[in-house]
């Protein structure tokens, strides 16, 4: 019998930040725990010598498993320490590391999300809509003008500084973040559905793709759609707020309207052009639900990343380098298959054909290796839609086929999920979320 090829340790150097740090607990108290991501706890933190408090976004190092997964964690610290000085990004304290985490201690944004806050005042303006649009590309125009694509624009990753009326809004999340060279295009798939710029599923890209934004979009519609400004409630919109999504939403990079131009557009600069009047009611309502959509999707994408045990994924990827016996660089779904089982993998078929078509990205059916590491490690940072309806058979216990609000409530207590935010997310939430249509 063959025995397997050896697998030289994969394993990096078990330090991210290029110097040791002193100890996080000898500077700082640590306090409640203020949200969760992907990669990242963050906690409420006040320090020790001036009683200032911070936010500390926590990394655990079990959740970086290759050489580029520690670069992206010590990428993010330098780009949040390059644009610390605009006023609308979260400015970095300091960074530190122990043997099980890296802290990022930051300004504390104790104002909530932008979504959410616009959302509770109940009601919303073209004038107020300008006013943070013109807050958020003078952030990307700060970050291009630095050499610095953000890549990762949301509203998640927005928050308000303080919970006062005139509060600033600030980015806080750099982790997609990368330095460019002008005129170097990219092809890394990145970025939430949602916002995502055409020319970056056609993997050919530079910071232009920061300006687009849509929140109507998923891929197909982003590729190929045409714009409507026919539906409610676009035609009790502003000529000017219609020109200038126009040309953000131009589908070419190169005749795109940039961040500078967007900041000088008259709906951004011209005080009286966005009008002051109430928006439609259904504007407030579409918020509300695309919020309330975002947090369950957001939980259902960490159940999807959270069945994976980390050991499954390291042994995935040993195995893979395994399979490639020809070092071809490719897998096909058979010896995938086959691979799994000969491990005594308990993965089940359907489960295997969702890791391939999640990493087979241009459908080739076969998936190069880094093409599979990519997807695997980062399933967190590519949402799918197919993952909301994995995610509904973890949360539908009995098997019904439906989730109950107890069944949620438990969910939600496992995931740090406050009640009021499942109130919030159960009235809001479309019928069909929570009952599958077949
Ligand atoms: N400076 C801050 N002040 C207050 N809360 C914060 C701050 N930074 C982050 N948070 C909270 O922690 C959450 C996670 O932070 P962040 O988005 O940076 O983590 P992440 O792991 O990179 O998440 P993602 O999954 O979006 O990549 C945020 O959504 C927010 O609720
Ligand atoms: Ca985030
Ligand atoms: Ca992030
Ligand atoms: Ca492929």
């Amino acid at each position: 019998m063959k025995r397997p090829t050896q697998i030289s340790s994969l394993k990096p150097s078990n330090a991210v930040l290029p110097h040791p740090t002193p100890r996080l607990r000898d500077h700082f108290l640590m306090g409640k725990k203020l949200g969760q991501g992907q990669f990242g706890t963050t906690y409420f933190c006040r320090e020790k010598s001036t009683g200032i408090d911070y936010a500390c976004k926590s990394i655990s190092k079990r959740k970086l498993l290759c050489k580029e997964d520690y670069d992206d964690v010590w990428r993010e610290i330098q780009i949040m320490h390059h644009l610390s000085e605009h006023q609308c990004v979260v400015r970095i304290k300091g960074a530190y590391e122990d043997n099980i985490f890296v802290h990022l201690v930051m300004e504390l944004c104790a104002g909530g999300e932008l979504f959410d806050r616009i959302v509770q005042k109940g009601h919303y303006s073209e004038r107020e809509a300008a006013k943070l649009m013109k807050t958020i590309v003078g952030v990307v125009e700060a970050c291009h003008s630095l050499g610095v694509m953000h890549r990762d624009l949301k509203p998640e990753n927005f928050l308000f500084d303080t919970p006062a009326e005139d509060a600033q809004l600030k980015a806080i999340d750099f982790g997609l973040s990368i330095f460019y060279k002008p005129g170097q295009y990219l092809s890394d798939v990145v970025g939430s559905p949602y916002y995502v710029a055409p020319e970056v599923l056609h993997k050919h890209y530079g910071p232009e793709i920061d300006v687009w934004k849509s929140d109507s979009g998923i891929f197909r519609q982003i590729l190929r759609g045409k714009l409507d400004f026919e539906s409610e409630p676009w035609p009790g919109i502003s000529e000017s707020a219609k020109d200038l999504i126009k040309k953000m939403l131009d589908r070419r990079p190169q005749q795109r309207i940039t961040a500078h131009g967007v900041l000088c557009h008259p709906w951004i600069v011209d005080d009286r052009v966005a009008p002051d009047k109430p928006l439609d009611s259904a504007v407030l309502s579409r918020l509300k639900h695309f919020s309330a959509m975002n947090k369950l999707k957001k939980m259902a994408l960490r159940v999807i990343a959270e069945r994976l045990s980390e050991d499954e994924i390291g042994g995935l990827k040993q195995l893979f380098k395994m399979l490639d016996t020809d070092n071809s660089g490719t897998i096909t779904f058979e010896e995938l298959k086959q691979g799994l089982r000969k491990v005594g993998s308990n993965l089940m078929e359907s489960e295997i054909k969702e890791l391939m078509d999640a990493a087979d990205t241009d459908s080739s059916g076969t998936i190069e290796y880094g093409e599979f590491l990519a997807a695997t490690l980062h399933l967190n940072k590519i949402e799918r839609e197919e993952n909301l309806l994995a995610a509904f058979t973890f949360f539908d216990k009995d098997g019904s086929g439906y989730i109950t609000m107890d069944e949620l409530q438990q969910a939600c207590k496992d995931f740090g999920l406050r009640d009021t935010q499942l109130d919030e997310m159960i009235k809001e939430m479309p019928l069909a979320l929570i009952i599958p249509s077949d």
